[in-house]
């Protein structure tokens, strides 16, 4: 029995003795809250509205203390019920040995500033997380520290009760993972602070200025450890970044939600999420009706010939197409380029084209189109003030002089008289013209360049063919009359947004709000090699977090099927893999290997961590029967496990099958990418939106969409299998329909 761990009583002192710190400090804390209101309200009521600096300076003051208070009152609160999860015994060498006890926020004693609490995210964590046991180093912004882990400690703590400690050496394997694993309720997705593996942690650690791919299996922790790194960079670089920099591209809305709770348990909050849909048509500001990007798939599962289409979708992902749309800048560059004349300000030159020409195409090429034409109108401008002056003092210098000819130069008064006043009044029009002039000289030049409109110009493409057969002409004739021929009829679809985004940054740039520093995106497998290319010359960064799993690339028609080319797109970027699976038994994980093995991918195949289960369960059955769902659906929740989804193949099945419960008045939610999951209910799921999701038990059933020996539907079948945690079924006419013909089941 744990309890009687030699140390336990003494352990249960030192958590009231923290509780009880953090309770004096959460007093402090909301002291301070109310001292600050109180002060924002007394230097409201007392601003004088004339000499109002003082009066401001306080409410700001107090208003920085306000939010500083709110903060740390919030973060600890969230940790009260359970202040740490572990503890080192560990000496960094010169140093006298600590005891540090860590949890998901950090606390230090007021006046003798001894951690009571250490932050996971801090360098020495890592310590917890990487270190076996003895001596051992660990990094502080780049600086080595040595130091001897004498040993490491997990505490259960729940509901600020001490229930168990246990003195271990490696976390893998060990038995808080293993309760982790095994007693996970929810449906959506958690922090795993306390069971982070070394594997994970070198990932969510691993260097921040620069990007990083990773391979990992089904259920490694991908999306996970992405979180968490969202979580340590911000920890790190807090300094150098806003979380407003940061933006992690889910797959769908669906996932958006799913992912939803676990940043702000991370203390994580103002960073984007979204989708690359969503971001393009922010940031090109475009009001595009895209097809579903689902649909494409399903009619390519559902055996409709779609050769052109697909070979249309892998080339608009290609980075062949990245530079066919270079080219379309590079030319509309050279047109604008041949468009530059020299500059007057009445007759006087005062910029040549060469010059101008000069700007736009070398000194400001690092600008996108628009802004370097900006740039050249602000030059433009002053220099026109410039040149004016100097017009002006020649001009003023000119008159001055003929006039004084003509004051000497004519006897006759009368004459003498004409000329001047010829001089004069040509003078006084001719100043105040180019006065007038001078100032409207950089505006009136540059209207000869029109604003480019994003949707027009890539729209000319599809549809002009010399345009496509002087951009592309490396392409068949045939090729690109089906090209032009797909597009005759407007319509949106996913793959156009790469270029569409392309064209915004190398025409107009990124806006502001949306040059995103650092990118997360998970399930990168779905993206294209020009998704990426796109972005990342948007962005003008390469600080990149990418995770992704090439055996669930489901629309691997269009998107990546090797690592290679992502590395070359940026040789900058580590490349790591995850082999172990967190989330399935052994027994399913065995199933779904079979699925791997047959993949043309050669991926090596998934390593369960170490947790039995019941064995899948293969039930013959004709056709689609609710009552018989039903039944199972039962029988799991009796074992215990709540949230269980119905997989199959398409949208059109799920939804025949939904309509068939429904029938039989038996509860049930068709997911859809705008709905959130509501796991009391059985869910029904169509195969490519089940991906990154997961559930305590799956059915997965095949009848009128069997799953057949193709690429993509034994990804599509991979992916339903690997989704449960506890428990798998399979139902249908023939172990065939889930090419598992010769298991024994
Ligand atoms: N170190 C860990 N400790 C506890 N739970 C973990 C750990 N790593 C992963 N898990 C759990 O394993 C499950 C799978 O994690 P996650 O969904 O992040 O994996 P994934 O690689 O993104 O999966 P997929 O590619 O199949 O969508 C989650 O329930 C997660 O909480």
């Amino acid at each position: 029995m744990t309890a009687q761990h030699p140390d336990f009583k003494a352990e249960v002192e030192r958590l009231a003795y923290t509780k009880n710190y953090m309770q004096q400090i959460l007093n402090e804390s909301q002291r301070g809250l109310q001292s600050a209101q109180e002060n924002i309200r007394k230097s409201m009521a007392d601003l004088d509205y004339l000499d109002s600096s003082l009066g401001y300076n306080n409410i700001l003051a107090n208003a920085r203390f306000f939010e500083m208070a709110r903060n740390q009152k919030e973060g600890l609160e969230a940790i009260q019920k359970k202040p740490y999860f572990a503890r080192i015994h560990f000496q960094k060498t010169g140093d006298p040995e600590e005891f540090l006890y860590i949890g998901k926020t950090s606390l230090f004693h007021r006046e003798t500033h001894e951690p009571i609490i250490v932050d996971w995210r801090s360098p020495v964590a890592n310590v917890y997380y990487d270190g076996r046991l003895g001596d051992m180093e660990y990094d502080v912004r780049g600086e080595i520290h040595k130091g001897h882990l004498f040993a490491k400690r997990q505490y259960k703590i729940q509901d600020g009760e001490l229930l168990d400690i246990r003195d271990i050496d490696l976390t893998t394997n060990d038995e808080l993972l293993q309760e982790a694993l095994a007693g996970k309720a929810d449906v959506r997705l958690t922090e795993i602070v306390s069971t982070i593996q070394k594997e994970q942690n070198e990932i969510i650690r691993a260097h921040l200025r620069q990007p990083i791919i990773v391979q990992g299996a089904a259920g490694s922790g991908k999306t996970t450890i992405a979180l968490h790194r969202i979580s340590y960079f911000l920890y790190t670089m807090g300094e150098h970044f806003n979380p407003e920099q940061l933006m992690i591209l889910a797959p769908n809305k669906l996932f958006i939600d799913y992912i939803g709770d676990v940043l702000p348990e991370l203390g994580v909050d103002k960073i984007c999420q979204t989708t690359f849909t969503d971001y393009v048509l922010a940031t090109t500001k475009l009001k595009l009706k895209l097809q579903n990007p689902n649909e494409q798939l399903e009619s390519l599962v559902a055996g409709e010939p779609q050769q052109v289409a697909s070979w249309i979708s892998e080339m608009k992902g290609s980075l062949y197409y990245r530079d066919v749309i270079e080219r379309y800048v590079q030319k509309i560059e050279q047109e604008i380029a041949n468009q530059f004349e020299d500059v007057f300000i009445e007759k006087y030159c005062i910029m040549r084209a060469s010059h101008l020409k000069k700007l736009f195409l070398y000194e400001f090429s690092y600008m996108p189109i628009e802004k370097r034409l900006a740039h050249i109108k602000k030059v433009l401008a002053s220099h026109a003030r410039q040149k004016k002056q100097a017009i002006l003092i020649t001009l003023h210098k000119k008159y001055d002089a003929a006039l004084g000819r003509a004051l000497d130069g004519f006897r006759d008064d009368e004459k003498r008289r004409r000329v001047v006043t010829k001089f004069i009044d040509e003078r006084d029009e001719r100043i105040p013209a180019i006065e007038k002039e001078a100032k409207s000289t950089a505006t009136v030049y540059m209207r000869r360049f029109s604003k480019h409109n994003i949707k027009t110009l890539y729209r000319s493409l599809l549809t002009n063919a010399e345009l496509l057969a002087e951009l592309a002409p490396e392409w068949h004739y045939l090729e690109q009359q089906q090209f032009l021929q797909a597009h005759a009829k407007e319509q949106w679809v996913l793959e156009d947004l790469a270029a569409l985004y392309y064209l915004q940054a190398r025409l107009k740039g990124i806006p502001d709000e949306w040059k995103m520093r650092v990118v997360f995106i998970d399930e990168v497998q779905d993206y294209s090699l020009f998704q990426l290319a796109a972005l990342k010359t948007g962005l003008e960064t390469d600080m990149f977090t990418m995770v992704g799993d090439l055996a669930q690339g489901i629309h691997s028609y269009r998107s990546l099927t090797a690592w290679e080319p992502v590395q070359d797109l940026f040789p900058r970027a580590s490349f790591r893999t995850l082999q172990k699976s967190y989330r399935t038994t052994i027994e399913i994980m065995e199933v779904a290997n079979k699925v791997l093995a047959q993949m043309d991918e050669q991926l090596p195949l998934v390593e369960p961590v170490v947790r039995h289960g019941n064995v899948p369960t293969y039930i013959e059955a004709p056709s689609f029967d609710a009552l018989q769902i039903q039944e199972i659906f039962e029988a799991i929740r009796a074992n215990g496990h709540h949230s269980i989804a119905l997989i199959c193949k398409t949208t059109a099945e799920a939804k025949t099958m939904q309509q068939a419960l429904k029938d039989k008045k038996i509860a049930s939610q068709l997911l859809t990418e705008n709905e959130s999951i509501n796991q009391d209910l059985l869910l029904v799921v169509p195969s490519h939106l089940a991906k990154g999701l997961e559930f305590d038990a799956v059915i997965v059933a095949a009848f009128d969409t069997p799953f057949y020996d193709t690429k993509v539907d034994r990804k599509l079948l991979y992916v339903a299998l690997t989704r449960a945690m506890h428990e798998l079924y399979l139902i249908g006419p023939t172990k065939n329909t889930f090419l598992l013909e010769n298991e024994q089941m």
